[in-house]
């Protein structure tokens, strides 16, 4: 593997939608830069660098507040260069703009998990992606997670085909579980197709599961045989799960939308489709604001 990608739009547009005050886009990653962070030897993809700059800039632009950067599969276990983004996204008043989710060696201990608690990571994630990870050990993955520091959460990154081959493990995490890209549904089927209805079961099996409403880019690509911008499938089959699941619901641009090297999308279009799948201010209130914070600031609140 040699040629870095590039997965991610050069010239953002303005969205024409703005954020409420405080909105938090709770899920984006950093690459490196490569320099300083190298990727681990076992990635799956080689991107360009993406780094905190970039991160935060895109963050000015698109009208948001505060960040949740999400460990991305490139880095490995190694969570130096998110932690460094946590870092500097401190301001002049001392306040850190984001935080983070990592990827752990299961056996970390607990002065290691402690340690990223106090660098502003509060959860751990787990990949089941087969193109971007060589393996997901579920009994170690279990054991940790009975380690995990007080308020910390799951977020699991899983295909739709094997949700319910999934369903023990999930059941037995004992911290709240947070659902990348809702286990990506097929949404060409519509909000009532067997994807959506068999997530809505593992939603309706705990109260504490929350999940992205994330990646048009990715859900409904051309490539994939979706729409593409304007992402009509993916709005009609994810604005019925964001207003009955309203509590459990948070959102993130997925910057630098890793992997989606052939079909670049424009963050700005990716802001505009907020109110259509949450098309009322309370609802993005909510989903921008309120449950990202209880998840990851909860202590401001
Ligand atoms: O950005 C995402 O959430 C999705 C990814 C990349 C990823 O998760 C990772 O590299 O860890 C994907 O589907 O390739």
């Amino acid at each position: 593997m040699s040629d870095r990608i590039i997965s991610w739009h050069s010239a953002p547009s303005k969205p024409a939608y703005t954020p409420p005050a405080g909105a938090v886009d709770a899920h984006c990653h950093v690459f490196g830069p490569m320099a300083r962070f190298p990727f681990s030897a076992k990635a799956k993809y080689l991107p360009e660098d993406a780094g905190p700059d970039q991160l935060f800039a895109l963050r000015d632009h698109l009208g948001f507040s505060r960040n949740v950067i999400v460990q991305a599969s490139c880095h490995g276990t190694d969570n130096a260069a998110t932690l460094d983004a946590i870092a500097k996204s401190e301001g002049p008043d001392g306040f850190k703009r984001a935080r983070g989710v990592a990827v752990v060696d299961p056996a970390v201990d607990e002065a290691g998990l402690a340690a990223l608690h106090d660098a502003g990571i509060r959860g751990i994630r787990f990949n089941f992606l087969k193109r971007l990870v060589d393996d997901a050990p579920k009994d170690k993955f279990l054991d940790v997670t009975a380690r995990l520091p007080e308020s910390w959460h799951v977020v699991i990154y899983f295909e739709a085909d094997i949700l319910e081959e999934l369903r023990p493990f999930m059941d037995a995490i004992p911290v709240p579980l947070v659902i990348d890209h809702m286990g990506r549904p097929d949404v060409r089927q519509g909000p009532d197709g067997k994807d959506m209805m068999a997530f809505r079961r593992l939603l309706d099996s705990r109260e504490d599961i929350w999940f992205k409403a994330t990646c048009p880019e990715r859900l409904d690509a051309v490539k994939e045989g979706g729409m593409g911008a304007p992402w009509d499938n993916f709005a009609a089959a994810v604005a019925p799960l964001v207003a009955d699941y309203q509590d459990r619901v948070i959102w993130g641009t997925d910057w630098p939308h890793p992997n989606m090297q052939d079909e670049i999308a424009d963050d700005g279009h990716i802001v505009d489709m907020i109110p259509r799948i949450a098309p009322s201010a309370a609802l993005q209130e909510k989903m921008l604001v309120t449950n990202p914070m209880r998840l990851y600031w909860p202590e401001e609140l």
